[in-house]
């Protein structure tokens, strides 16, 4: 509601509370402070699980959370085996069929579940730590995504180990660790990789799919110019984040420096969500400009025989509206195209929110450099850490791919990470 209510101060031209929604809210509000008694208690201690059937909730106190399960919410996640198949975990019933003023004949709580009638007889029986985990209310107090945000200070004193190329690629718990560190700082290690385009799609492979784009599946490149971009020169390149110019930004970017005979040439490394929430802890209505006006990434090619033109359009940061985590930035000042979506007022205010994140992200204190040596591979978060380079003479040769980012979650998720 804070976004909406910011934005629509800014402009009124984005409607982000429509009139269908306005009812939910003040219902919300009204439950809240309305004088409740409790129905029923079932178990004594600090389990112990307090209900009451409201006119257009269920509300239901357990493990010391408030939670409100609307009435068709409850019919439609029935986990028997009439509305659920657990063998394929995929539902069975018609929602279309549910009655939308539907509300239970009868409600029971024994010391785990909770057992509600249907005016039809159907009977549903649900865990209640399965309802405190798929709550509203549990979702929205835990994060989707536990992380270290970072500046090189932080990641230093982590010191984080990188993984070892023989048992990253035989033991499962190495490759565990190694996801558990991505996962947790947006950057991984590997070491002692052969330094061989083949061993490079190898090592990645036992994370993910390889993404193909029109770079291909995995590139090797270097200062040739042969794609018409930044990156084929020997130019130094700002912090920013890949292929902002897809709708879905690749996920994951890998690099291994195969051979580099000159000087400079050092990989910059930025934590994206860190800077991010020092504008959220400074100026929240930054925050939220950045968080909701959409703008455009673009990529036109037009060196020799490669013809490509790419659009790309979303906020700078992408949140989660139940938490305003942040799941996805998106930074790219070389290939940000003309802003056209906003209207100028919004624009100007725009332009300061992005200029108060480019401060933090060019922060000296954020930076993270390193040096690229043939046989350690780097595993970026593409849609967190920011990446840049440092200007360089002689021959330089980096290999690498995009990883799928559901696939590299599959794989971490498989593994017993939360992801
Ligand atoms: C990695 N590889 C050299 C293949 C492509 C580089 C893409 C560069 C583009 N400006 C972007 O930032 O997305
Ligand atoms: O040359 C480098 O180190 C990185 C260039 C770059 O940003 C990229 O290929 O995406
Ligand atoms: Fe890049």
């Amino acid at each position: 509601m804070a976004l909406a209510r910011v934005f629509f101060r800014l402009h009124g031209y984005l409607r982000p509370i429509s009139k269908t929604q306005a009812p939910l809210v003040s219902r919300l509000i009204r439950t809240q402070n309305e004088a409740r008694y409790w129905q029923c208690t079932a178990a004594p201690q600090s389990t112990s699980c307090h209900w009451q059937l409201q006119e257009e909730c269920l509300e239901l106190s357990y493990g010391g959370l408030v939670m409100h399960f609307d009435y068709v919410w409850l019919r439609d996640h029935c986990r028997s085996a009439s509305c659920y198949n657990s063998k394929t975990n995929q539902r069975n019933l018609d929602t279309s069929h549910v009655e939308l003023n539907i509300c239970p004949a009868n409600t029971r709580v024994d010391d785990e579940n909770l057992f509600l009638t249907w005016p039809d007889g159907h009977v549903t029986k649900y865990n209640l730590s399965w309802l405190a985990q798929n709550s509203y209310e549990g979702q929205k107090q835990s994060a989707m995504q536990p992380r270290i945000i970072w500046n090189s200070d932080i990641y230093a004193n982590a010191k984080v180990s990188p993984a070892n190329w023989d048992k990253f690629m035989a033991c499962d718990d190495e490759l565990k660790k190694f996801l558990r560190n991505f996962l947790l700082y947006g950057i991984a290690f590997v070491e002692g990789v052969p330094p061989t385009v083949e061993a490079t799609g190898t090592v990645t492979q036992r994370v993910s799919l390889i993404r193909e784009t029109m770079y291909g599946k995995m590139w090797n490149f270097t200062s040739d110019f042969s794609r018409g971009d930044t990156a084929y020169t020997k130019l130094a390149l700002d912090r920013h984040t890949d292929t902002s110019y897809f709708q879905e930004p690749c996920g994951i970017q890998v690099f291994h420096c195969l051979k580099h005979e000159g000087t400079g040439g050092r990989t910059l490394l930025v934590d994206g969500f860190y800077s991010a929430d020092q504008v959220l802890q400074k100026t929240p209505d930054n925050f939220e400009l950045l968080a909701r006006v959409p703008i455009k990434h673009e990529y036109i090619e037009n060196v020799s025989d490669h013809r490509n033109h790419m659009i790309g359009i979303g906020p700078v940061l992408n949140v989660y509206p139940w938490n305003n985590e942040v799941y996805m930035i998106r930074y790219n000042n070389y290939d940000r195209a003309v802003i056209n979506t906003i209207p100028h007022d919004v624009v100007n205010r725009w332009y300061v929110a992005h200029r108060q994140l480019t401060t933090e992200l060019r922060k000296p204190e954020n930076e993270l450099w390193v040096k690229l040596k043939p046989g350690k591979v780097l595993f970026i978060d593409n849609w967190r850490v920011l990446h840049g380079r440092e200007s360089f003479t002689g021959l330089r040769q980096l290999c690498g791919c995009y990883l799928t980012r559901d696939d590299v979650l599959n794989t971490a998720r498989s593994l017993g990470l939360q992801a």
